[in-house]
């Protein structure tokens, strides 16, 4: 079996049309653009790209964009105070902290201090506990972004074995969640995982986010399985790889995504799509 591509960049480029159509029909109608402040502390190379490419997308969709640069020299207190002057300005519904951060920044309180209304990367405990408890309101959103493309298989997830290798705050433990919700059968694997062959080899849909290139190998894959890369690996000549190892992977599944052009641009597609519900949809119950 030779896989179906489940094309990242297509169903990212789709949502973040219809979410410019619904901005423009808001503004229309009076209401504000959405504003998105991402924060990011220092000069990480891939978080410059990724913040560039957050800027972009937010003019391309019509948002207000407020987003801070600020010097790798940055104090915890300072990054709190910018985050309190945020929550507390009616323009920006979305405050997110591009990570990681440098070495002195605490990134736990760091988080906790967004409002959790405004945590567009749905990192807070609050929307953590929320998802938990079956009931979202702000999802992660590279997991988010896969339920999107999972969704476009026409795939039911119910009852379907799923392995999720990686057990991250950004990806593994919050896809686990959404998997769960959906009455998918759910296994998490994580380094002190026993015979990670074996797991995998069992899973109608194995999802990779560990960042280790080529680390789950195509003959693990199960015939016709989905396989969903999460991992953006730079290597020494400059290409992108993903977690798994697709020329074989891709011989064996039903459904692959590509890296890069898989998951990468969903996140940022679901993060507008996020800042968007948080302008619109959301009812906010707390103070
Ligand atoms: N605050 C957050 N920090 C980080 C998150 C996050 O969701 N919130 N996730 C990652 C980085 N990330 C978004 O921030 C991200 C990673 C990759 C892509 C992407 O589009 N990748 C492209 C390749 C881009 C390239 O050339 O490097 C692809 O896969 O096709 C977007 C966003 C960690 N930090
Ligand atoms: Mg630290």
């Amino acid at each position: 079996m030779t896989a179906k591509i489940l094309d990242g960049k297509a169903i990212a480029e789709e949502l973040r049309n219809s979410i410019k159509d619904e901005v423009e029909r808001q503004v229309a109608q009076g209401n504000k653009r959405p504003g998105l402040a991402v924060i990011m502390v220092g000069e990480d190379p891939a978080s410059q790209v990724y913040v560039r490419n957050k800027k972009l997308a937010c003019e391309k969709a019509g948002f207000k964009d407020v987003s801070e640069v600020l010097p790798a020299s940055t104090s915890q207190e300072e990054v709190l105070a910018l985050i309190d002057k945020l929550n507390a300005d009616d323009d920006v519904h979305g405050i997110i902290v591009q990570l990681p951060v440098p070495d002195h920044i605490n990134p736990e309180e760091i988080i906790e201090r967004i409002h959790p209304c405004k945590d567009v990367d749905g990192f807070h405990p609050y929307n953590v506990g929320r998802l938990a408890t079956r009931m979202p309101q702000l999802m992660p959103c590279t997991p988010h972004g896969v339920m999107t493309m999972l969704a476009k298989t026409g795939i039911p997830l119910r009852g379907l074995n799923a392995v999720v290798v990686g057990a991250s705050n950004i990806v593994g433990v919050p896809m686990m969640l959404e998997l769960l919700n959906e009455r998918a059968t759910v296994t998490i694997c994580h380094s002190a995982t026993k015979d990670l062959a074996e797991q995998v080899g069992r899973a109608d849909l194995v999802v990779v986010g560990v960042g280790i290139p080529n680390m789950v190998k195509g003959d693990w894959i199960k015939d016709g399985a989905i396989v969903i890369d999460v991992g953006i690996n730079r290597m020494d000549d400059g290409k992108l790889c993903g977690d798994v190892e697709y020329d074989v992977a891709k011989e064996k599944a039903s459904w692959i995504t590509p890296v890069p052009g898989g998951v990468g641009p969903m996140t940022i597609a679901t993060l507008l799509e996020n800042t968007m519900k948080v302008a619109y949809q959301l009812d906010c119950k707390l103070k």
